[in-house]
């Protein structure tokens, strides 16, 4: 198991990861999820011992990856795909490690036979597509035979048929009884692999909750009515009584009204009783990419000037209220989404039994006074912080 209790990392002014506290169980796969810059790379550096907590301290079986009896044994990682020799071939980089850590060679070539790259494994690997490079990542991480695995987004440049590849992957190394945490910024693909799921925005913790959570607290099901277009009166006219009867109504972009609260023949009956006429009245569900992208909307570092002049986000109609963004944990921002009350197994914006509950005495929310960035940060900024 690996456990995080008050992990915090600051790069000088620069605070990636604050106060995050959690447990990755054994046997499950367990999704770590957040926008780019949130702090993912940085957690799975400092679990590895390649980065040291300003304050807190992660574990890995009870030790700091350090102190771990024979870490290459129990412990194998995917980072950085493109960290390998190019010069060198794979099965070579392969036995270079294998013999760092006491591995017999004949599980080089069962590792490679696992991944897939028998075929290549003479040819230097700086010739190798991204997709390659991921396998032979994953190949290395599987070396030791390891009992804990983590990937940082190991899907990167895979094809459909790699990526598919890799879920089964990750699934039946977590049926085998260990422990696999994986990272990636895609909701959609992580709801397809995790059990568990752990999303991060700006270093703090979003959600720790079963996916099954996730989805039963997320994705609500809604309602779409439209009435004969650009009517209007009309559509003001069905909103009023919806709302009335104590629907949540919200305009959509083409001009259809999104309602929740309500179930289907009570919105028609109602639509009726108001003399509205309907043009559509269809059941649907929110998807879980939506919910996430809801949940991490306040704490993205990286946005387009063209999403926010042009508006890519959703468009809403002359009148309707914009959402404001959901708020970080410790921002102060005033907020809409109210995270559901926690449930068996589940626990929105919340630490693992017995972990602190507030940042550690003595250290202050770097977040709390400053509120989510406006402005377009560069890639460059996040160089010059590097
Ligand atoms: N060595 C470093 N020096 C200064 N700042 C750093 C360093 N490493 C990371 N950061 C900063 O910490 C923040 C978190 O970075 P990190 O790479 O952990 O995020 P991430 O969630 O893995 O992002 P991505 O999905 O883009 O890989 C970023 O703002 C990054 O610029």
């Amino acid at each position: 198991m690996i456990e995080a209790v008050g992990l915090t990392k600051r790069y000088g002014a620069k605070t990636a990861v604050y106060n995050l506290s959690f447990q990755v169980r054994p046997g499950t796969v367990t999704g770590f999820l957040g926008p780019n810059g949130s702090g993912k790379s940085t957690t799975m550096r400092m679990i590895l011992g390649l980065d040291q907590p300003t304050t807190g301290q992660v574990t890995i079986g009870g030790y700091p990856y350090r102190k771990l009896p024979n870490a290459p044994r129990q412990v194998g990682a995917l980072l950085d795909a493109k960290a390998v020799h190019g010069g060198r071939h794979a099965r070579n980089h392969l036995l270079c490690l294998a013999q760092l850590s006491g591995i017999p060679a004949r599980r080089v070539d069962e590792v490679l036979g696992v991944v897939g790259l028998q075929e290549v494994a003479k040819k230097r690997s700086k010739g190798f597509s991204l997709g390659m490079g991921q396998r032979l990542g994953i190949a290395a991480a599987l070396l030791g035979d390891p009992q804990v695995l983590l990937f940082d987004e190991p899907v990167n440049g895979l094809d459909p048929e790699g990526i598919l590849w890799v879920r089964n992957l990750m699934k039946s190394l977590a049926a085998e009884g260990r422990t696999v945490f994986v990272s990636s910024h895609l909701m959609s693909e992580m709801a397809l692999t995790a059990e568990h799921l752990i999303v991060i925005g700006r270093g703090q913790m979003l959600a720790d909750m079963s996916v099954k959570d996730f989805i039963s607290h997320n994705s609500a099901d809604f309602a779409r009515v439209r009435v004969p277009e650009g009517d209007v009166q009309q559509r003001e006219k069905l909103s009023a009584a919806l709302s009335e009867a104590g629907g949540q109504v919200m305009p959509e972009q083409d001009g259809a009204l999104r309602v929740t609260g309500l179930p289907l023949p009570r919105i028609s009956d109602l639509a009726h009783g108001a003399d509205v006429r309907v043009w559509e009245l269809s059941p649907h569900q929110a998807s879980l990419e939506e919910a996430y992208m809801r949940m991490t909307q306040g704490a993205v570092d990286y946005r387009s000037t063209v999403d926010q002049r042009a508006g890519l986000q959703q468009q809403l109609p002359p009148g309707a209220m914009p959402q404001p963004p959901m708020p970080v944990p410790g921002q102060g921002q005033p907020g809409w989404y109210a995270p559901p009350p926690p449930q068996q197994g589940g626990q929105p914006f919340a630490m693992p039994q017995g972990a602190p509950q507030g940042p550690p005495q003595g250290t202050p929310n770097p977040y709390a006074a400053a509120p989510a960035p406006e402005m377009t940060k560069s890639a460059n900024d996040n160089e010059d912080a590097r």
